[in-house]
């Protein structure tokens, strides 16, 4: 009781000492109305963003460890004052924590009535108030969503009964460690990727300003095992967002991939992998319905099949290049979509157009920029004595990322730098022979097939014997 009875005394002395200070208080209560499960948002990004700040200035702090982030938040502890500065105009924080009032025991306890209050020159209230915490309630979001667990959501229903959730996305937690650190790629793509995500979160404002809509489209493509998967995991790392997985096969038709869309959040990355495999380029149905139809036995299937002709699974390509592009129009939300395909050249040009599509990123083969970002994640080094046999050979041999990683994990506990990239460099030169020796069977076959149309070509034009018919009569 004791906090609440200062606090009612105090409260004259502290409006005395702000008139004459020429100063004026806001307060932000945790809980508004004293409603246990309504929580002011602005309580929780005010929260985060001095959390921010405070581990240099309080001198009590509260710690806690967030659930599966990995990371230890600290926060203000009540009665701990904090100064901060925008622009010159410098406030005060402070956080304070009452007893709740009621003295019966209940089964749910009311809240503690927990504040933060600011404090500045009267002069300064516009400014405060227009910029200022605006400024801190932006800041104090972006650390939030950082902090968050993250999720990864996929179409294929849980089949944990007790999963109700979302009967349209099933989702398990999302924690790939990828990132772009260690990502093995081109770094001058590498850089314009991360800067371009940098403006995109810049937000709303700026896209509005040049005119875009606020959104992002990724095409990556490459052989399969060079980081398709893993660049998308560290673009989402990167962003702090969810991703949702859509599995298009599992995608009976158009109506059911407009739910799907329509349920996705904002603050996330909406993947759709080997879209060439998963999508009927012709327009119709996807090609795993295809074949699950030939595995299926055909009799019983054929007098269905009247029946069925008109809801047959139909995720078209005009179906969803309309939903993604009413997915950006619409919700205004952070979205950020990705295809996949490991044959760019067999896709659909009205998907992959620009302007859909904001960059096309090619993963490739391994070369030594790439390889160098390998060993110093995985074998921590930057040089080393057999690295330029390896340039050499990378230059001559397609080897991918993941066949690369796999010699570089040592393979046994007392495994060294020098065996890895030994095990690499032979594996590298099996690969060059094995290169060169389908390179020669191409040639043969090439002139094996020459050597046919010739013959073909000779067969055509020497005259065929004439056939002889007898005719009955
Ligand atoms: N560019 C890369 N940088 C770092 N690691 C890589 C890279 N490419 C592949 N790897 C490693 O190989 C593994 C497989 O890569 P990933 O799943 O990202 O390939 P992918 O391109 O998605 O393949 P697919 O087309 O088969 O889906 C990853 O777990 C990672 O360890
Ligand atoms: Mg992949």
């Amino acid at each position: 009781l004791i906090p609440e009875v200062f606090d009612y005394v105090a409260r004259p002395f502290r409006r005395l000492i702000n008139y004459f200070n020429q100063t004026m208080e806001i307060r932000f209560h945790e809980y508004p109305d004293g409603v246990r499960f309504r929580r002011n948002k602005a309580y929780a990004d005010i929260e985060a963003y001095l959390s921010s700040k405070c581990t240099a200035q309080a001198t009590l702090l509260k710690a806690e460890l967030i659930k599966k982030s990995r990371s230890i938040v600290y926060t203000v502890d009540a009665g701990e004052q904090i100064t901060d500065s925008l622009n010159g105009v410098k406030v005060r924080w402070e956080s304070w924590s009452i007893a709740p009032k009621t003295k019966c025991i209940s089964k749910y306890p009311a809240p503690a009535n927990k504040y933060y209050s600011i404090t500045f020159p009267m002069k300064h209230k516009n400014y405060v108030l227009d910029q200022y915490l605006k400024h801190v309630v932006q800041q104090g979001k972006a650390i939030r969503s950082k902090n968050r667990q993250r999720r990864l959501f996929t179409n294929i229903p849980s089949e944990n009964w007790w999963d109700y959730t979302s009967n349209l996305w099933s989702h398990v937690v999302f924690d790939h460690p990828a990132t772009f650190e260690t990502v093995a790629i081109d770094p001058k793509t590498k850089e314009e990727i991360m800067a371009e995500l940098q403006r995109f979160t810049a937000g709303k404002d700026y896209y509005a300003k040049i005119g875009k809509a606020w959104k992002r489209g990724y095409l990556l493509y490459g052989p399969p095992g060079t980081g398709k998967s893993s660049l998308i995991a560290a673009i989402a790392n990167f962003m702090g967002y969810d991703v949702y997985d859509i599995e298009l096969t599992a995608v009976n038709d158009n109506t059911e991939l407009r739910a799907l869309l329509t349920d996705i959040s904002s603050k996330s990355v909406v993947v759709i992998e080997d879209i060439d495999c998963s999508l009927d380029l012709t327009g119709q149905r996807s090609k795993q319905a295809k074949k699950d139809e030939d595995d299926d036995l055909v009799e019983e299937k054929k007098d269905k099949e009247k029946d069925d002709e008109d809801n047959k699974s139909k995720v078209t390509l005009s179906g969803l290049l309309n939903f993604i592009d009413g997915l950006w129009s619409s919700s205004g939300g952070e979205r950020i979509i990705i295809f996949t395909t490991n044959h760019k050249e067999k896709l659909d040009p009205a998907l992959i157009r620009r302007g859909r599509m904001d960059r096309h990123i090619e993963l490739s083969y391994c070369k030594f920029e790439a390889f160098k970002i390998l060993t110093k994640n995985y074998l921590d080094i930057d040089s080393h004595d057999l690295f330029d046999r390896i340039g050499q050979l990378l230059d001559e041999v397609n080897m991918t990322p993941a066949d690369v990683v796999e010699h570089l994990m040592p393979k046994t506990p007392d495994g060294d730098a020098q065996t890895s990239l030994e095990s690499l460099i032979q594996a590298l030169e099996i690969a060059k022979e094995a290169q060169k020796l389908a390179a020669v069977k191409e040639e043969e076959k090439k002139q094996g097939t020459k050597e046919a149309e010739r013959k073909k070509e000779l067969k055509k034009r020497s005259p065929a014997p004439k056939k002889t018919s007898i005719k009955s009569g």
